[in-house]
């Protein structure tokens, strides 16, 4: 078969014949090497007890099979790779004619690099490659992208662009302008995902700038709803573990996201991205797993956020044991503890002595700069290379033990739980009960305060190699936590959210205090444009929010449908849902995900019953499409979901009934409306209740 790569149709059939013969020739290495591995294993089987006495020929044995199955294991990889571009091998072409040359070379551009072998030149080009760069940035004319060797320049002679599903080409079109505005239109109006979808298609330019950035190491991007966000994170993600293969593992990222739920939303675009095994998880379950040893529970920040909605009158003390002048008097009071904490004294041990003026004297000088708290495990271990060198043994471990108890008595408690309760205490504030760890419970205002007091007064062991954390809903993390954040990951960050979608009273701008506490290493972009919603419907959500400068993207729907429903409260939800149930367009040919949201988790439970039942009389697929999210929720399903606004962020459903209470205008409900609005792709039904 000879290769036109000018016409994409005869292209993807020249590309389709090699993709398959490449898998063919895998599968094939890939029996082989299987073949070799049962050879090893039972030439072992049958041989060592007649291997060499050192173990050598048993060790090499072992590192020839454990390379085998690596090799194994990176063939099959790869073969998941080359089937997944057998449905849609590329999606992109650009003609670029190279500084000097007269004749374009033609790049085209998949969802990952194909040569007919290893080693050869590409069919297909990557996304992420530089030269890909060209597609995203530029319309035609002159042109350039950096390459490993520096700038290459040119001229763009033309841009393509493709649709090819199970092998078939759909549409092939010439386009001049940057990623053409059609396509990106029926990529956003097409409903039918349940999850987020990799843009890779259609990446804009401002958002490939943010993917591509090697060179900041902190990036803070403020972005309105629906401006791609999560979906930048995640490209970005994808693009630097490209790019920087060897130092750089999958294993060295870290997702902080707002649930599980959205950890399952987001979960497979990576895969589909070629890349596997990120961590994911939320910023509190990070910090009980630190805590463990100190409380036995801590309340989360769905706690926190209900309880502001159910007790709006209750005074809390969140806010204020978040604030800088809490922390303040907490550096205040951890520097009385260097003596308050201290009860010094001799230490003997066998016919060894420490006088309590040494080790003061190391205590406070040789060894001021380790946490307090762990400081004076320094000082044993001074102690114990003493005794050691002088009695010429090693002590074993019960011997380490007796001496390092005798050190560390003379901490008068090394209790976080009682430490921070007597902090408390000397603020005016209620302490904590007086209760065994089983019963040891923090309230939410208090989990970070007593994180942070934790890394000031103990040395941390260094951090589970992440190089680079993401965080999502920046808004949502206080200034506290992005100290701790500052503590524990020294690394490269790329923090991502909206002032607009804080889940409290009043909208904090993080912006505001992200610089003091990162420095100059901080960049900061601000992306205003939206992509999510219909025209009507993000119109009508930044009326809501008091928003004027957003660009929308133009698509166009139906108006928002806004309906009040008058009378007792159980009367109206039901007329509500009433509606609802004739307002559905879930089905074949019609929406793939919709949403209820509502204002608190006992409202959502309640509407999640009553609408269940209404929902089974009319012949509902109850089982599979319909669901009701609560905060211990894992997964996020097609079909109906009832759930409340706060666990809806950051997902998005083609169509959304928001059902609030009229009554309540709270400044935080109001922030519910919004964020429920906001979810909404095509259409948007905003309905209140009350008298
Ligand atoms: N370049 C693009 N091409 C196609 N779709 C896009 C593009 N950018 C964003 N989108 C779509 O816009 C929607 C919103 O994206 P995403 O959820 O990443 O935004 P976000 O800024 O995190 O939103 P929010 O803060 O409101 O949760 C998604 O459906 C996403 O696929």
């Amino acid at each position: 078969m000879t290769i036109d790569n000018k016409d994409g149709a005869a292209f993807l059939a020249y590309v389709t014949d090699k993709l398959e013969t490449r898998i063919a020739h895998i599968s094939q290495s890939i029996l082989e090497g299987q073949k070799d591995i049962e050879g090893m294993h039972e030439y072992y089987w049958e041989n060592y007890t007649e291997m060499d006495q050192y173990g050598y020929e048993n060790f090499d044995n072992q590192q020839a099979l454990l390379h085998q199955i690596n090799a194994n294991e990176q063939q099959i990889h790869l073969r998941k790779r080359f089937r997944k571009m057998l449905d849609s091998p590329f999606f992109g072409r650009v003609d670029f004619v190279f500084e000097g040359d007269e004749e374009p070379e033609i790049f085209y551009i998949g969802i990952g690099n194909f040569a007919e072998e290893a080693g050869h030149t590409p069919l297909i080009y990557d996304w992420r490659a530089p030269v890909s760069g060209l597609f995203y940035d530029y319309d035609k004319g002159p042109a350039s992208y950096q390459a490993p060797l520096g700038t290459i320049c040119g001229e763009i002679a033309s841009k393509w662009q493709y649709k090819i599903r199970n092998g078939r080409m759909l549409y092939q079109f010439e386009s001049d302008v940057k990623i053409d505005d059609e396509i990106l239109m029926a990529e956003l109006g097409s409903g039918g995902s349940t999850a987020l979808k990799n843009i890779v298609r259609t990446i804009q330019k401002e958002q490939n700038a943010i993917i591509r950035n090697t060179r900041d190491k902190i990036m803070v991007i403020q972005g309105a709803a629906g401006s791609g966000k999560t979906s930048i994170a995640l490209h970005r993600i994808a693009y630097l573990l490209y790019h920087d293969r060897k130092n750089l593992k999958s294993s060295n990222i870290l997702i902080l996201s707002p649930n599980s739920i959205f950890s399952d939303y987001i979960s497979h675009i990576l895969p589909e991205l070629g890349e596997e095994n990120i961590k994911e998880m939320s910023f509190d379950l990070f910090a009980y797993r630190q805590l463990k040893d100190t409380v036995s529970d801590c309340e989360d920040r769905y706690d926190q956020i209900e309880r502001s909605l159910n007790f709006p009158d209750m005074p809390s003390l969140y806010k204020e044991k978040q604030s800088r002048e809490f922390l303040n008097q907490m550096e205040g009071y951890l520097t009385s503890l260097e003596d308050e904490l201290m009860d010094f004294r001799d230490v003997e041990y066998k016919n060894f002595t420490k006088k309590e003026e040494e080790i003061i004297d190391l205590f406070y000088f040789k060894f001021q700069d380790i946490p307090l708290l762990s400081r004076m495990e320094a000082v044993a271990e001074n102690f114990i290379d003493e005794v050691e060198t002088l009695r010429d043994n090693d002590m074993d471990e019960e011997e380490r033990a007796i001496v390092m108890e005798k050190f560390m008595n003379m901490y008068e408690t090394q209790d976080l739980y009682v430490i921070y309760s007597r902090f408390l205490e000397s603020c005016g504030y209620p302490g904590l009960p007086h209760v065994q760890l089983q019963e040891r419970k923090l309230r939410y205002e208090d989990v970070y305060p007593v994180l942070y007091m934790k890394y000031r007064l103990l040395r941390q062991t260094s951090h589970n190699g992440i190089k680079h954390l993401v965080v999502d809903e920046m808004q949502d993390y206080s200034r506290l936590q992005y100290l701790i954040l500052k503590m524990m990951f020294p690394c490269r960050m790329t923090i991502l959210g909206d002032k607009a979608q804080t889940m409290e009273a009043e909208a904090q701008d993080v912006l505001g205090f992200l610089p003091k506490i990162f420095g100059k290493e901080i960049r900061r972009i601000v992306m205003n444009k939206s992509y999510r919603n219909t025209v009507e419907i993000a119109s009508y959500a930044n009326q809501l929010a008091g928003i004027t400068d957003m660009d929308l993207f133009d698509r166009h729907g139906q108006p928002v449908e806004e309906l009040f429903f008058k009378g007792k409260k159980q009367q109206a939800i039901e007329a509500a849902l009433d509606e609802l149930v004739n307002k559905l367009q879930l089905g074949a040919e019609q929406f793939e995900t919709a949403a209820l949201i509502l204002r608190t988790e006992s409202e959502a439970k309640e509407a999640a019953r009553i609408l269940k039942e209404k929902l089974e009389n009319t012949g509902f697929d109850m089982e599979n499409r319909f669901s009701y999210l609560h905060r211990d929720s894992t997964s996020f399903c097609k079909g109906l979901t009832v759930t409340t606004f706060y666990l809806a962020k950051g997902l998005e459903f083609d169509q959304v009934f928001s059902l609030f209470p009229a009554a309540d205008q709270s400044p935080i409900a109001k922030q519910g409306r919004y964020i429920a609005a906001t979810r909404a792709l095509h259409k948007l039904h905003m309905y209140e209740y009350g008298k």
